[in-house]
């Protein structure tokens, strides 16, 4: 797989990537996803230490199905939150006949995802961690929105600040 180096985490971050990561699991188990099986939750830290969620919703269209990350993203924003976001988990999985995520691999954002993702980064100020996390074990993969969108297109590309 092609994908630039994970960091090394210690102390505090591993604490936090392991918090996003079980709030992500959680998240997961509420995901509609009847057609492809595959449930996705994504957790917010936001600056207060209060946790935003979100799981994936798909439609019978399937392509105009919405990913984990941008329900959380959308749902931190529609309180008003946009700008609070400090780290981010995200967890993925085949579903198994329970519907619970499952496989020990960790996942990464979709491309669509990074680019909703370096929206909150933009708008929080922070290059933020975005861990992600296997459905099943401890297997755990950190990056930085940048690590995950290099040259991302963004605001200062329209001229704001
Ligand atoms: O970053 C991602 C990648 C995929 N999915 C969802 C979309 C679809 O519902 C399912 C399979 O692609 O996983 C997410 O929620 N986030």
């Amino acid at each position: 797989m092609m994908e630039k180096d994970s960091m090394d985490m210690q102390g505090e971050d591993t604490v936090q990537a392991t918090q996003l990561v079980e709030a992500a699991r959680q998240a997961a188990l509420n995901a509609h996803a009847p057609y492809s099986r595959f449930a996705v939750g994504a957790a917010l830290l936001m600056r207060d230490g209060t946790i935003v969620t979100g799981a994936n919703v798909e439609n019978a269209s399937y392509g105009l199905s919405l990913c984990a990350e941008t329900v959380a993203v959308a749902t931190a924003s529609a309180a008003g939150r946009l700008r609070e976001i400090v780290a981010v988990g995200v967890i993925g999985g085949a579903m198994d006949a329970d519907g619970r995520p499952t496989g020990t691999s960790p996942v990464s954002p979709c491309g669509r995802c990074r680019q909703v993702l370096n929206e909150a980064a933009q708008m929080s100020g922070r290059d933020l961690p975005v861990h992600c996390g296997a459905a099943v074990g401890d297997a755990i993969r950190s990056y930085r929105v940048s690590d995950l969108l290099p040259d991302a297109f963004g605001p200062a590309d329209l001229g704001m600040a």
